[in-house]
């Protein structure tokens, strides 16, 4: 249809003012002849336009209203635009040239940590923030950064309106997104220069297989920064600034470290480990073990560390590796101590485990060599890795192992078992459980499940092989030490056992004061250097010598040797003597650092012996706090004689620091009430232990 027509025919009146104009001439108010339309309409497909026609009216009604004739507002209109695709060329090219001759430029890419310092960087300065083109990401919060306690008081109130227990469930909602720089091109200023900033991916080509077998096209995400000059002296700045920023929060913090996904080990080095968690450095007044202990391996650690040493070892010969065995029962601090140490000298800890199905031979030795100069290795219950020589398998599998004998009575029983199932009911009725184990050694046999463990020979090799890392400090840690190797704990590779023992009771009294004394606030970030006394507990009064025997005699043993040993055959400390020593040394009583008095005055000695009158207990821990004044409110005086008290009611020797630890914690504002609770607590868990029982059947737990 034609556009004049359909004009003249829909909008007559307009369509008659506009084509012929006021005074009703042949040539239009914008000065077009008539025809021009007719011509032009067709070729612009004017026609099926509804946009282009009303552009036409918007057109005419310019040129009748205005009086300007309308194409010399779309010649405007062109030149502008073709101004500022000349202006765009331009500056592209202006751009391109300074960069090339006065610009320097850094690139960063997603698979360094730098990037991820960067990103953090940009994402707190507020001009960026800003931006006009920015991506937003979900900013979840680790379990160790602050938030805003009066944000989270509002909770769920309990029916009779008495507990107001908190509530989560918005907390997502609540915590804003992070915003970074988009895709594209961007600009700031940092200390009075500007940078450019582009942020650009790329997709790569992975010829390695991934996850499916096949070579797959890979995301990668790069930085370039860039500022004027022929120097990147001030990009430089800008990383390491963007770089202090990010371990600023780091440095009370200990990163820990582990394996990193079987796909990414094989790029090696920075992507071989992965971070799992930054957790607040653990004081090491924390850990209760003998100070003796505590200097002996800070010292050792100490010199060890010390940037001299390398150069020490190496005139000499020697392989700059440390290594550190922790022995001892279940929940003693081993793994405690382990974060305390790396947390006294700031290093990070890497954790391996040798059960990890995934975890070959190979990739030991190329985690191994990827390790930072200074680290701790963390190789934890080194006894439950199945290490076996590759020699010695067959004959261990069948004879001497506990670990092979309990296998092979468990695959008896299995037959049996299996036997009892087939002949009941014509054999017809299989449990899930036979199943179950069916399968289970089928896995064993076959490739189902079939996994190859580290062998002895595998971990010796990563640990100290020609060509394994120099500088790291490793520390294994077991329960059973004599259930391991002579060759993996023999001098060079490990240099110091330090052994673990269950709370002797100036250890309980210890623990008991750490529960309850007051918060410390201070997060002033470490020095770069400390003194001992630093790490050491504050020391407390004697403790009068247990004097009630436990209520029932224990047969669980504590470590045979409660000692540590310098296994380069030095001396021994003997920490439960030491403690016994340290009862009795009535003459080198301290200062009670808690005590508000005169550092000289004795303090009041705790009345240990002197049974305090029988209290109603609550025997319901879930209940209500007894009103009792909370910690805050107890003198120290008065603290360190409740402490004393409840020490004297622990039998030496014969819970973990652990149990110990986690009975506190269920009261952990009500001290008296832990007192009170103590004796009944013990006198049950002495039974259960003595009936062997895993399962907690105590009225106070
Ligand atoms: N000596 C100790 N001083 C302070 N806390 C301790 C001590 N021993 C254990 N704990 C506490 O008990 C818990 C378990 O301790 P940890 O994991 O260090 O024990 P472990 O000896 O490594 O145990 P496992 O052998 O089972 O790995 C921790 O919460 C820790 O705070």
């Amino acid at each position: 249809m034609d556009f004049s027509n359909l004009l003249r025919g829909t909008l007559p009146t307009l369509v008659a003012n506009a084509t012929h104009g006021a005074n009703g001439s042949a040539e239009s108010a914008s000065g077009l002849p008539d025809g021009l339309f007719d011509t032009l309409s067709p070729l612009l497909g004017f026609q099926f336009n509804p946009l282009m026609k009303l552009f036409m009216i918007f057109y005419n009604l310019t040129g009748k209203h205005l009086g300007i004739d309308p194409t010399y507002i779309l010649t405007v209109v062109g030149l502008l635009w073709a101004a500022n695709k000349v202006w765009m060329q331009l500056y592209m090219g202006f751009f391109t040239f300074a960069r090339q001759y006065f610009m320097a430029d850094i690139a960063v890419s997603n698979s360094d940590d730098i990037y991820f310092h960067m990103m953090k960087w940009l994402a707190s300065q507020p001009k960026m923030v800003d931006s006009r083109s920015l991506t937003a990401e979900t900013a979840s919060k680790g379990a160790w950064e602050e938030e805003d306690e009066s944000e989270l008081t509002t909770g769920w109130v309990s029916a009779d309106g008495s507990d107001v227990f908190l509530n989560f469930s918005t907390q997502e909602a609540k915590a804003p997104p992070r915003f970074t720089p988009a895709l594209g091109l961007h600009s700031f200023w940092w200390r009075g220069r500007y940078f450019k900033l582009n942020r650009k991916q790329e997709s790569l080509f992975d010829p390695s297989a991934g996850a499916t077998g096949m070579p797959q096209f890979k995301d990668k995400e790069i930085l370039v920064f860039s500022c004027f000059g022929r120097s990147p002296e001030p990009i430089k700045q800008l990383l390491q600034h963007a770089k202090e920023q990010y371990y600023l929060d780091h440095q009370a913090k200990t990163i820990v470290r582990r394996p990193a996904a079987q796909g990414m080990r094989r790029y090696g080095h920075r992507h071989s480990w992965q971070q799992v968690a930054n957790r607040p450095v653990r004081p090491m007044q924390t850990v209760v073990l003998d100070d003796e202990q505590k200097i002996r391996i800070l010292s050792d650690m100490n010199e060890y560390l010390h940037p001299a040493t390398p150069r020490w070892y190496a005139n000499r010969g020697i392989p700059l590796r440390r290594g550190y065995l922790f022995h001892g029962p279940p929940g003693t601090g081993k793994t405690s101590l382990s974060f305390a140490l790396a947390g006294v000298f700031g290093l990070d800890i890497y954790v391996i485990s040798l059960l990890d199905p995934s975890l070959t031979e190979e990739d030991l030795l190329g985690l191994f060599t990827s390790l930072p100069r200074r680290c701790v290795v963390l190789l934890e219950d080194i006894d439950t890795a199945g290490l076996k020589r590759a020699e010695d398998e067959p004959e261990s599998e069948s004879s001497s192992s506990d670990d092979g004998k309990n296998e092979e009575k468990q695959q008896q029983e299995d037959k049996k078992s299996l036997n009892r199932s087939r002949n009941h009911k014509g054999g017809r009725d299989w449990r899930v459980s036979d199943l179950a184990r069916e399968l289970r050694r089928a896995g064993g046999q076959g490739d189902l499940g079939e996994k190859k463990s580290i062998s002895l020979s595998g971990l010796l090799n990563a640990i100290d092989g020609v060509a394994s890392h120099e500088g790291r400090v490793l520390i294994m840690t077991t329960n059973k030490p004599e259930a391991l190797d002579e060759a993996l704990i023999r001098p060079g590779r490990v240099d110091l056992q330090v052994s673990f023992t269950n709370a002797t009771q100036q250890q309980a009294r210890e623990l008991f004061m750490r529960m309850y004394e007051p918060e410390n606030t201070d997060t002033a970030i470490p020095p770069s250097t400390f003194s001992l006394s630093d790490h050491l507990s504050s020391p407390l009064p004697p403790l009068t010598p247990f004097s009630e025997p436990p209520p029932t005699p224990l047969s669980l043993a504590s470590s045979k040797d409660g000692n540590m040993t310098d296994v380069s055959g030095a001396t021994e400390v003997e920490t439960d003597d030491h403690d016994q020593d340290i009862y009795k040394d009535d003459t080198s009583t301290p200062a009670n650092p808690l005590s508000n008095t005169d550092s000289t005055t004795t303090p009041k000695k705790p009345t240990t012996t002197k049974k305090s009158p029988p209290t109603p207990l609550n025997l319901n821990p879930y209940t209500k706090p007894l009103p009792e004044p909370t910690t805050s409110t107890i003198p120290p005086t008065e603290l360190l004689q409740i402490a004393s008290q409840f020490a004297a009611k622990i039998p030496p020797g014969q819970f973990s620091p652990a149990e110990l630890q986690g009975f506190l914690l269920k009261r952990k504002k009500t001290p008296r009430r832990a007192l009170e609770e103590v004796e009944v607590w013990v006198a049950g868990m002495v039974a259960q232990k003595a009936g062997r029982s895993r399962v907690l059947s105590l009225a106070v737990q």
